[in-house]
């Protein structure tokens, strides 16, 4: 494609996600279903350039008023993925001379606004969680996620899919906490590989691994994953259950639940059950009161610490938001430990990173909740074997209290999780 031409369709896909009507990743999929001509590698550049944009967005609504004609073309130039000179060819003798001005300027001479890119209501409950580690997180967010695999371990062993994968030329080495983790290097196309197909592994963040893993799901329990989604941690967990018992995979959105049809008929996995409920005091959940052995609640959340991979959620998002998300998140771990039978796990977890949608949360469950003693959940991922368990915690006495990830720190998104146990 000419260069201008790359660059107008940028600046096209630009003016359509900072609408913010809908997920920028919904919005990129869509116009590329909508143009089906454009190649791969127009496809990335114009994928990685609309999320500089969302990512960098404070900074360039900073630099672009100097600048001259549509405001989406500016920032399309100033978040451009690709090589200087081709992006240069596609621009006017004026913006040339924009852009050079705009390449010269000093970040230490920006306001701190500027070079955090972070909605203000992000900023403190940052920092003071961070202190001088703000700035490394700002750095990671603006990176980019890295690519890890789960394999699939009722039907593949982590070494042998390690192996297949080399034989194809992509290089993945194991996660440094998970036990069914592989990180991958770069960004290959996997789902057409044999071994996705036959189902020996899945694309999931090692943080997702780590939350199913602390349900701890035996074979013949009775479980629940009542967030299901598209059952990302259902499958960990049927896995953990060797396709036993009997796993209820519940969600409000039949949508969501349909994309796990493919994904458990891959998983070879006959023990889950997905089912639609309407809210979480759906009599789905009532008839299973005081039957099931382990609860997974992944909550519905902000995504804050998701951050990486949805740049946009920080402009879609608000503190009017996160109080509305808090109060859900409560209404549904409450109604969902009702599952529990006496001596059953529940696991609260959130790929938040503000502590309205984590410790809040947990913190008030455990006061209204005498019947449910909290498990540090160092303690409990040391019993699982976990390497360095204590660096992945935070919270309580000794720092243990809690699950903890943060993407400068462990190279996943940013998760929560507790964990009780019913007397
Ligand atoms: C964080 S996502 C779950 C991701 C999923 N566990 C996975 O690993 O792929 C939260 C899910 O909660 C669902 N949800 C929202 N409100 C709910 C409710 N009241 N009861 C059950 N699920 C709900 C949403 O539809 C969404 O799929």
């Amino acid at each position: 494609m000419h260069p201008k031409a790359l660059l107008e369709a940028c600046s096209e896909l630009v003016r359509l996600t900072l609408k913010f009507d809908h997920p920028a990743d919904a919005i990129v999929s869509r116009f590329f279903r909508d143009h089906r001509g454009l190649g791969p590698r127009e496809r990335a550049t114009m994928a990685e350039t609309v999320y500089t944009v969302l990512r960098k967005k404070q900074l360039f609504d900073h630099l672009a008023p100097s600048g001259s004609g549509p405001k989406e073309r500016r920032m399309a130039i100033l978040g451009f993925y690709g090589p200087d000179d081709f992006l240069r060819s596609a621009l006017t003798d004026q913006e040339k001379n924009w852009l050079d001005a705009c390449q010269k300027v000093d970040p230490k001479d920006l306001m701190e606004r500027h070079r955090h890119n972070l909605p203000e209501w992000l900023v403190q409950p940052l920092k003071d969680q961070l202190g001088a580690e703000f700035w490394p997180l700002v750095e990671s967010f603006n990176q980019g996620a890295g690519l890890d695999l789960r394999v699939n371990d009722f039907k593949a062993k982590r070494a042998d899919v390690q192996k297949s994968l080399a034989a194809l030329g992509i290089k993945a080495v194991p996660t440094p906490y998970s036990p069914w983790g592989l990180r991958i290097a770069g960004k290959p196309a996997l789902n057409k590989t044999e071994a996705f197909m036959r189902g020996e592994f899945e694309v999931q963040d090692e943080g997702s691994q780590l939350l199913a893993m602390l349900l701890d799901a035996k074979r013949s329990e009775m479980v629940v994953d009542f967030c299901a989604g598209a059952g990302g941690k259902t499958l960990a967990i049927g896995a953990a259950m060797r396709s036993t018992g009997r796993l209820y995979a519940f969600d409000t959105s039949a949508g969501r639940l349909d994309s796990f049809k493919p994904r458990q008929a891959r998983s070879g996995l006959s023990n889950v059950h997905p089912a639609a409920i309407a809210h979480e005091r759906d009599d789905r959940v009532k008839r299973l009161s005081g039957k099931i052995d382990r609860v997974l609640v992944d909550a519905p959340c902000t995504g804050m610490g998701t951050l990486r991979r949805n740049p946009d959620l920080k402009w879609r998002q608000s503190l009017e938001g996160v109080a509305e998300m808090a109060a859900k998140q409560t209404a549904i771990l409450q109604s969902a430990s009702k599952m529990l039978k006496s001596g059953g796990r529940l696991v609260y977890a959130t790929c938040s990173v503000l502590p309205q949608e984590n410790e809040d949360i947990a913190k008030a469950f455990s006061e209204a909740n005498p019947d449910f003693v909290a498990l540090p959940v160092g303690q409990v991922l040391t019993e699982l074997k976990v390497e360095n368990a204590a660096t992945l915690c935070a919270g309580g006495e000794d720092g243990q209290a809690y699950l903890r990830l943060w993407p400068h720190r462990h190279a996943t998104d940013g998760f929560f999780a507790a964990v009780w146990q019913k007397k």
